[in-house]
């Protein structure tokens, strides 16, 4: 019998592109930058799978474009680079990779936080070039963590995961907004689940966490940061268009907020004459958070699982669409 013929959109980690290889007829896409649309809809037009990465759209064009498809297996834990419902109406499951990277992710949230609050990207900027003279009694001042507030916004596994390291390393007090309570939180963290406006007014530090859909796209503009404290940090590792950019610049321009940490911005790269990259006080990672080599092996394994399972016509393990889940 022929093997299934499957898309990988970008080379993945050996521990998961040989499961793949193995039991597919699959072409990988080698070179360093995404297929382009046209192109992503040629590769997938005899395809029964395809592997995305949060770099591809796949919207209702590209899945016109590949009538034979049983499965997308996106190689992220975000799906928001996937067109969900248009999927789900053509009865494509697709996978994901929730809980594997949500170690490696909480530390680049704390990692972030901790660069901010303590002026690292700056100072360290300054010591290399020339500016540091002496020990400045009143140099590269930076705020405390120990005992102060971490606002999450979004507790789900990573933001469970970053309030957990702040809050038994620095004793910090959490307040959280979701959509649900998340008991486990409020038991091991005395975590207080509160609104945004509630959050905003009393932290001393925001990390956002939340995945981006319509109630998240936008949610941090003028009003927001106004609504914040001014020594608060801000940190973002979940998805640059959670924030309105300009918005953000000119809090940290204006003093209107401390200092931020991102790990992601809209659009991504950020071009280098950004008006966010000027600003002493904005820590960028070029979205790396999940960047360990055993985070990525474990994600390209699960990646797999979830290809072959769909290939297959078995249920996806992890799947985001559960109601097409296996309806093949
Ligand atoms: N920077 C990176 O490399 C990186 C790595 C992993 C994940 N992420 C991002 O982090 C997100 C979260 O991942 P996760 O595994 O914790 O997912 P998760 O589903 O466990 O957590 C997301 C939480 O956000 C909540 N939420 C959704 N809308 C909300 C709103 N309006 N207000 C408050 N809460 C809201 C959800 O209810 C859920 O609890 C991913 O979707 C992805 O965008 C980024
Ligand atoms: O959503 C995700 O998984 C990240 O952004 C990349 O690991």
């Amino acid at each position: 019998m022929a093997k299934p013929r499957v898309f990988v959109a970008r080379r993945i980690p050996d521990a998961g592109l040989n499961l793949i290889t193995a039991a597919c007829d699959a072409e990988v896409w080698p070179e360093q930058l995404p297929p382009s649309p046209e192109v992503l809809r040629q590769k997938v037009r005899d395809c029964d799978g395809l592997v995305s990465l949060l770099t591809d759209k796949v919207d209702t064009e590209l899945l016109a474009a590949a009538p034979k498809l049983k499965v997308v297996s996106n190689f992220a834990v975000g799906v928001n680079n996937i067109d969900l419902p248009a999927a789900t109406a053509r009865k494509i499951p697709v996978g994901n990779t929730p809980g594997v990277l949500t170690e490696a992710t909480a530390d680049i949230a704390v990692t972030l936080l901790l660069a901010a609050a303590r002026r690292l990207g700056e100072s360290a900027t300054d010591a290399k070039e020339g500016r540091w003279k002496t020990w400045e009694p009143l140099g590269w001042l930076g705020c405390d963590l120990v005992g102060r507030t971490l606002g999450i916004v979004g507790m789900g596994r990573i933001g469970f995961a970053t309030a957990k390291r702040l809050h038994h390393g620095w004793g910090m007090k959490v307040l959280y907004t979701a959509r649900n309570p998340k008991p486990e939180a409020d038991a091991e963290l005395k975590a207080r689940h509160v609104d945004l406006d509630t959050l905003l007014a009393e932290v001393d530090f925001v990390s956002v966490h939340a995945d981006l859909n319509p109630t998240t796209k936008g949610m941090f503009g003028e009003k927001e940061f106004a609504k914040m404290k001014r020594t608060v940090v801000f940190v973002n590792t979940a998805r640059g268009p959670h924030v309105n950019q300009s918005a953000l610049a000119n809090a940290l321009r204006t003093g209107t907020i401390f200092a931020a940490g991102l790990d992601v911005t809209d659009p991504e790269p950020l071009p280098p004459d950004h008006e966010l990259y000027a600003l002493p006080n904005c820590v960028i990672a070029p979205h790396i958070a999940s960047a360990t080599v055993d985070t990525r092996n474990a994600m390209a394994t699960m990646c797999a699982q979830n290809l072959l399972a769909g290939v297959q016509g078995r249920p996806l393990p992890n799947c985001v669409n559960p109601e097409v889940n296996g309806s093949r």
